[in-house]
């Protein structure tokens, strides 16, 4: 079975990102291109990394109104993302036309609440119920709009995993033991995030910051 690790290259240097993307080749179970790559890079970008041959995760965020999420998705082409994200809160509308607009192949899975969220957060942006509540609604609604699966932290996904049982679940905000958390605030170890249902973890920094991000990668599937 193929790594469930996909690494955040969270760069907007293309011969960094190449560097790094052929470092945890061998490893890793995917790639996962954010804003940061994309702004700068954009799909010519993108196209040279899936040369490396991995699976790419193209974490875009997408959040519109229905028509111009489901044209943005449409202009990624000839992109086939394994993956691709939108933002659960854009609504029903957006996730269907989004989903409708994806190729076949992609899943196509929806952030609930940023893992840079905590409670207090979400409470100051008039979000009345906490990150668990949040998560479960944006989970069921990302359901009912016939999307593969969300994004959540690692704290959600067991519980998010016994409502929809075949969803895709994505888990960032993972940290090894020993790892700095930076701006993340819902972490979990790559160990317990699998155990409680992640079906990818994504990391970026504990292996892209690493002196030698293979060996960082190799321990961190190590635990799994
Ligand atoms: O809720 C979310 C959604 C996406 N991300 C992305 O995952 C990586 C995490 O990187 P680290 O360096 O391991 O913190 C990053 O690309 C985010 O954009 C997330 O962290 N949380």
């Amino acid at each position: 079975m193929s790594s469930p690790i996909f690494i955040a290259i969270d760069t907007p240097d293309m011969d960094r990102a190449r560097s790094i993307a052929t470092a945890v080749k061998r490893h890793a179970g995917g790639l996962k291109l954010g804003l940061e790559f994309f702004c700068h890079n954009g799909r010519a970008g993108v196209l040279e990394l899936a040369e490396l041959g991995l699976p790419i995760f193209l974490d875009l965020k997408l959040h519109d109104i229905p028509n111009t999420v489901a044209k943005a998705v449409q202009a990624l082409s000839p992109i086939t993302p394994a993956v691709l994200t939108v933002h659960a809160a854009g609504g029903r509308a957006m996730l269907e036309d989004a989903k409708a607009a994806a190729p076949a192949a992609t899943k196509v899975v929806a952030v609930t609440v940023l893992t840079s969220l905590d409670n207090d957060d979400l409470e100051s942006i008039g979000v009345a119920s906490n990150g668990h509540a949040q998560v479960e609604r944006l989970a069921a609604l990302a359901r009912e709009a016939g999307l593969d699966g969300i994004v959540c932290s690692g704290q959600e996904v067991a519980a998010a995993r016994r409502k929809w049982k075949d969803g895709f679940f994505v888990v960032p905000g993972i940290r090894p033991a020993d790892s700095a958390i930076g701006d993340q605030k819902r972490i979990m170890t790559p160990r317990a995030a699998i155990d409680a249902g992640a079906s990818i973890l994504v990391v970026g920094r504990p292996v892209t910051g690493a002196d030698h991000p293979d060996e960082a990668l190799r321990a961190i599937a190590a635990t799994l």
